[in-house]
């Protein structure tokens, strides 16, 4: 159908409108209204009418190219894609070109190199943050390349992509899409989609020794996250319950990696990690500030079990509200979180209030601050042979283990955890780009108490 009213058959036919409801928990569903009229004018006006509002809103796409994932999650993409979404898109009259995807970062690649990207008005990915993060490299450095931006130089202000792009949830953790929807539910991100919501997010480049690693949106995190990480990859078979195998295999692990930690504060901004307010829809604190005047670095070194850097809140069913709970989408700022070797049972603690209110912060051995730019450098470590000292380090430690079975000291080197991604080296050097890519959501929405009043449904 090339309206949103269907069906449009002669003689006297009902005319049936398709509008968004909201329903429980920042869910959206798709309902319909019919209309009968006797006068067939009037009623061609009607459609008429409706047709040329929805064509007036130019901020919805018409023009989509999207990537499934089918090994991504549960392996259901094709499935959630074809039953879900494509109706929905087609009920909308936005056309599509799709491509499963035959193999890992062909989504990248194609993004990168060959796609025609004049002819659409987004890009959609079906999969969970490893398969969105695919598209935000492809897209990326596919503007930066075509704009003359160099991005191996860790101080180059890089061009913003002009294309929005859609994540229809089928993956493990689908963090980005519940922390900018509130929920990982397909049929709600396909009707962000159509509506043509738009919601700016920060992107973190990392670098080391003036060369680029990779771009990240939710989490870098050394120590915990890092070893979760590098352990899960061996058990993907185990589908998402992977995390939780080889979180509780690295709780009981207890390993602590020294370093050290300087960052760039930024203290020109509203927001603090440990407010109590949360990065919300409509007019926030959620915007890029222009540092007024230069802050000195601060530096922290010592002895951890986790350097987190969550660009945003990183919420997700597991947490549902996340790594760093005040984080905002688009503030060009990134919530640094140390947590200093402990007890078992204190890091423990820690972790058990990711699944509460409590306040995960208020502990002696954690730290918090919220900054622009921040660089590691692990102990041992401060040259470029930093991977052939890891790799011998690899050995030794794990010779002396060998010969001392009881012994309880911690590797050298973690590795960081970039969205779900192994990062090869331990030194890295990280900057904030605010606002350098746009998503199809709005940010997640207060619960209204008078919810048809506050928010009058949406045609499609
Ligand atoms: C006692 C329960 C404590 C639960 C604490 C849960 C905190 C969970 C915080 C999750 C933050 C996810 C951040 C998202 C990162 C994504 O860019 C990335 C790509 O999808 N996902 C992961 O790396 C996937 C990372 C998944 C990490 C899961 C960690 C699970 C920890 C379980 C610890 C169990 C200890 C039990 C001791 C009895
Ligand atoms: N056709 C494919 N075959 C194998 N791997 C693929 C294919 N397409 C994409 N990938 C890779 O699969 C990885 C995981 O995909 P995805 O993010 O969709 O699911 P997930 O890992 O289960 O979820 P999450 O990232 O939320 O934990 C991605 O890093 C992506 O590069
Ligand atoms: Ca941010």
């Amino acid at each position: 159908p090339s309206s949103p009213l269907y069906p449009v058959t002669p003689s006297r036919p009902p005319s049936t409108v398709s509008y968004v409801e909201r329903a429980r928990q920042h869910r959206w569903r798709c309902s319909d209204v019919t209309f009968h009229c006797s006068d067939g004018a009037l009623r061609q006006q009607w459609i008429q009418t409706i047709r040329e509002q929805l064509t007036a809103l130019t901020s919805r796409p018409k023009h989509l190219l999207v990537y499934i994932n089918p090994y991504g999650g549960k392996q259901q993409g094709e499935c959630i894609y074809e039953q879900k979404v494509a109706p929905l898109f087609a009920c909308a009259s936005i056309s599509t070109d799709v491509i499963v995807t035959e193999h890992a970062n062909h989504a990248r690649d194609h993004l990168k190199t060959e796609a025609e990207l004049k002819k659409y008005d987004g890009v959609v990915c079906v999969g969970g943050d490893g398969m969105f993060s695919e598209i935000v490299h492809g897209l990326v450095s596919r503007t930066q390349r075509d704009n003359g931006v160099d991005q191996n130089s860790p101080e180059e202000k890089l061009v913003p992509c002009s294309l929005r792009i859609g994540i229809i949830p089928a993956g493990s953790t689908d963090c980005i899409c519940y922390a900018t929807v509130g929920i990982n539910d397909p049929v709600t991100s396909a009707l962000h989609v159509i509506v043509g919501d738009s919601q700016p997010m920060d992107v973190c480049s990392v670098h080391h020794n003036n060369t680029f690693l990779r771009y990240s949106i939710s989490l870098l995190g050394y120590g915990f996250y890092g070893d979760v990480l590098a352990d899960s990859e061996r058990k993907r078979w185990m589908g998402p319950a992977r995390y939780d195998f080889s979180g509780f295999k690295t709780f009981l692990t207890h390993h602590h990696y020294e370093g050290a930690v300087s960052f760039l504060p930024a203290t020109d901004i509203l927001g603090t990690p440990r407010d109590k307010t949360r990065c919300r829809a409509g007019p926030n604190l959620c915007f890029c500030s222009i540092p007024e005047y230069e802050v000195g670095w601060g530096v922290v070194r010592g002895k951890f079990l986790a350097i987190n850097a969550a660009s945003m809140s990183c919420a997700c069913p597991r947490s549902p509200m996340g790594l760093s709970p005040a984080a905002h989408l688009a503030d060009g700022t990134t919530d640094l979180i140390l947590v200093r070797k402990c007890s078992r049972f204190n890091f423990l603690r820690h972790l058990l209030r990711h699944t509460s209110k409590d306040d995960q912060f208020d502990m002696t051995f954690v730290e918090v601050h919220r900054v622009r730019r921040f660089r590691f450098t692990p102990r041992h470590c401060q040259n470029d042979s930093e991977l052939d000292l890891r790799e011998n380090g690899k050995q030794l430690f794990s010779q002396i283990c060998r010969d001392h079975p009881a012994c309880s000291c911690s590797p050298a080197y973690s590795s960081w955890n970039c969205d779900g991604e192994i990062l090869p080296h331990a030194a890295i050097e990280v900057g904030v780009h605010c606002q350098l890519i746009k998503l199809f959501a709005r940010g997640i929405e207060e619960q209204p108490l008078f919810e048809d009043l506050a928010n009058p449904p949406c045609a499609l």
